[in-house]
């Protein structure tokens, strides 16, 4: 299979939008066609795209494309839902439309956010045409896109110094590893990724300490000075039940051909027990670098299912960072903390069966098997959220944000 890493491709010629199938990710490798809203919500409710940074980014894409079409003479004729001679009608529709987009996944602030600025552009554009208001919200979206790529090598940058900073001043030196959950690379985002993003960096700019002698050590952290660590190897967790960490992330860290071992979520208390008293023969962890859906006022963080029981294990064990790595549009002011987060609950059956490959010559066949009885009952959080007291930095396109007596200031 072809290695692609994009998750979305936008034609900004054609105004054409095609999403990768997360779903089939790693066994086949196909783009969707996106026409309307419609088909935006659905690859979003689905999981077909998913990461929030992307989620955003496609949600306000299918809102282009939509207009796009509709507002050309083959679409004017099979549109369904406007009224394009009554510009009130057809700004209110637009809205209940982008609404209705939101709902896909409530957890995620990034898809809020982005929507509620293309309602601002619809209330507050001077025009009554709705080509100019098309063109309006195409300069909104095809920004979104770039400045998420833009930020994400910020935020990728500002994490590796961070650590490797953080390292120093420990005085370590020689190989790390570190743990991520879920996936936050190229496939939640335009590109690079956030958590996966810090350990992409992390990988190009600790390369240098591990490739050259101590008097010629190129690679420099926030003070300047050449570190003397570098990361040795990833352990990214299966992350079940949709196994965005087994399916995705294991795909991306192959692809870059960054040293990992994959582990279930109920390893990581006896992998770092392990790694500490010899049993297992790796690098110590000395980071945890997540992803995050909403960012609370007060730094609790909504994530990945799992994110919560990752934070409280890694807070046992001394001279390990947890990290939180998002582009400020992921910080939601308006959230004081974390319990007035919704944390979305997915359908029963994506954690009674599991979707997986067969091969079949020199590719897959996609099935579903069932991994429990149908009769069972299911909790299917798909996020949890991690108290700010667990969280010893976010890691922004602007900087890292740490805590002054225990307390972010947001
Ligand atoms: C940079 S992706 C952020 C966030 O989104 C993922 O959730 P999902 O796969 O359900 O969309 C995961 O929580 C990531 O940490």
């Amino acid at each position: 299979m072809a290695t692609s890493l994009k998750a979305i491709k936008f034609d900004r010629n054609s105004r054409s939008l095609h999403v990768l199938d997360q779903l089939l990710i790693p066994f086949q490798e196909k783009y969707l066609p996106i026409y309307s809203i419609s088909d935006g919500y659905a690859v979003i409710k689905k999981m077909q795209v998913r990461g929030a940074p992307a989620i955003a980014i496609v949600g306000v894409l299918s809102i282009i494309v939509e207009l796009n079409y509709l507002l050309k003479p083959q679409g004017a004729v099979v549109q369904t839902y406007y009224d394009i001679a009554d510009v009130e009608n057809f700004k209110n529709v637009l809205i209940q439309r982008i609404e209705y987009l939101v709902s896909s996944r409530p957890t995620a602030v990034n898809l809020s956010n982005a929507c509620k600025d293309v309602v601002q552009i619809i209330n507050h554009s001077s025009t009554d045409s709705p080509n100019t208001l098309l063109e309006e919200i195409c300069k909104y979206g095809t920004k979104l896109f770039d400045d998420d790529l833009t930020n994400n090598y910020k935020i990728g940058e500002n994490g590796a110094k961070f650590i490797l900073d953080n390292l120093k001043q420990q005085n370590y030196t020689g190989p790390f590893s570190v743990l991520t959950i879920c996936n936050t690379g190229s496939l939640a985002t335009s590109g690079h990724g956030t958590a996966l993003g810090v350990v992409r960096s992390l990988w190009e700019l600790s390369k240098a300490n591990k490739d050259t002698e101590p008097s010629t050590k190129k690679s420099k952290t926030n003070d300047g000075s050449a570190g003397d660590a570098w990361l040795e190897r990833v352990f990214p967790l299966e992350t079940r039940p949709y196994n965005q960490g087994s399916r995705l992330t294991a795909f991306e860290l192959v692809y870059e051909k960054i040293p990992a071992t994959l582990i279930t979520d109920n390893m990581i208390s006896f992998l770092l027990d392990s790694i500490a008293n010899g049993r297992v023969n790796q690098p110590p962890v000395k980071a945890v670098i997540v992803g995050a859906d909403r960012i609370a006022k007060n730094g609790d963080t909504a994530n990945k299912i799992g994110t919560l029981q990752l934070a409280k294990i890694s807070s046992l064990y001394p001279g390990i960072l947890f990290l939180v790595a998002a582009p400020t549009t992921t910080i939601d002011p308006l959230c004081p903390d974390g319990s007035h987060i919704v944390v979305e609950e997915r359908p029963a059956d994506e954690l009674r069966k599991v979707k997986g490959g067969i091969r079949d010559g020199d590719s897959y066949k996609i099935i579903n098997i069932d991994v429990a009885p149908n009769e069972i009952d299911v909790w299917n959080p798909s996020f949890d959220v991690t108290g700010h007291v667990l969280i010893h930095g976010i890691v922004t396109e602007n900087g890292v944000l740490t805590k002054t007596d225990g307390q972010f200031s947001i």
